[in-house]
């Protein structure tokens, strides 16, 4: 792949652009980013990755092998019409849109052309990203390939069914937000006990990554896991005890059904 394009040059956008420079999947001189209005933004990422502003009077996006579309869903009919006219049927297209399917781009493009859809959340930032892609009908084997190669410089990727995407979106793509809601409630209580704000911070945080380090370091499942920290009477079993009387799990599950929804309910504006 030689050439790449971002529309769309948000946060994700670069997150990603980071971590393909970082881990020199490809040089900087290859990647060019594009947005609608904002160019103080571009000139941002530009000078900050030693990429490329798209500059409509020079570059013209039939000219690139792989556009990524990193925009807000709401007005992606235009985007396509728009794209439609400029670019050819062999170029590959990568979607980080939530919500949108292949089978709406394989309808808005060209007949037959590659559309890869991608879910990553914001450790991508960090290269900590679980990542998930769908693969559209037209896709070769060397899409996928590259797809892979780039998207692993910004975590972990798996490659899933179209149809799980929105639980995929509801779990991992939102996850990040729940869990950091969850730190926001105990660094409340830790300082409130008078514990200082960085140490609080940093012990959280800590917990965390390794208690999710234990889940995938030990082959242990998590109940057993769980059970292992919490003795027979001890604090543990009553922090539990107070999680499941508050609804604590509803809440988990009901969390995740409600943002699986939503992206379903999203898509559905967006249905073939
Ligand atoms: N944030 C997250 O946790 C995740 C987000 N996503 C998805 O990634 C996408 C991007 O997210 P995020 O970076 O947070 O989004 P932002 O809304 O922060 O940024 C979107 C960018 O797209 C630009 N843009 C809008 N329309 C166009 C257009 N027609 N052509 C070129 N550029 C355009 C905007 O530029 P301008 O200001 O000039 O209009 C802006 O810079 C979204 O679809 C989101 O659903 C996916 C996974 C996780
Ligand atoms: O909530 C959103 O709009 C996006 C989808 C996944 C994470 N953030």
């Amino acid at each position: 792949m030689n050439r790449l394009l971002f529309l769309g040059a948000g946060p994700m956008a670069e997150a990603i652009i980071s971590g393909i420079v970082r881990k020199e999947i490809m040089p900087g001189t290859s990647i060019y980013v594009k947005n609608r209005q904002n160019q103080d933004r571009i000139e941002e990422l530009v000078a900050k990755y030693g990429i490329n502003g798209f500059n409509p009077e020079k570059d013209q996006l039939d000219q690139f092998d792989m556009i990524i579309l990193a925009m807000q869903p709401n007005d992606i009919g235009e985007v396509c019409r728009d794209l439609k006219q400029k670019i050819h049927p062999q170029q590959l297209i990568i979607s980080i849109i939530s919500s949108v399917s292949t089978e709406y781009f394989e309808e808005h493009l060209h007949q037959q052309q590659p559309i890869i859809r991608v879910m990553p959340n914001t450790s991508s930032t960090i290269n900590e990203s679980a990542t998930a892609i769908s693969i559209g009908k037209y896709v070769e084997e060397k899409h996928v390939n590259f797809t892979k190669t780039m998207l692993a410089a910004i975590g972990t990727v798996y490659v899933i069914e179209e149809s799980k995407m929105d639980i995929f979106t509801g779990i991992a793509g939102c996850g990040p937000a729940y869990f950091y809601a969850f730190m926001e409630q105990m660094e409340t209580l830790a300082v409130e006990h008078d514990l200082p704000i960085e140490l609080a911070r940093n012990m959280i945080a800590q917990t965390i990554l390794g208690s999710a380090k234990m889940v995938l370091l030990s082959d242990e499942d998590p109940m057993v896991l769980r059970k292992h920290v919490a003795a027979p009477n001890g604090p543990t079993e009553a922090g539990l005890f107070a999680l499941e009387a508050f609804g604590g799990k509803k809440a988990i599950i009901e969390a995740v059904k409600a943002a699986t929804e939503r992206s379903k309910e999203i898509g559905k504006l967006f249905n073939v």
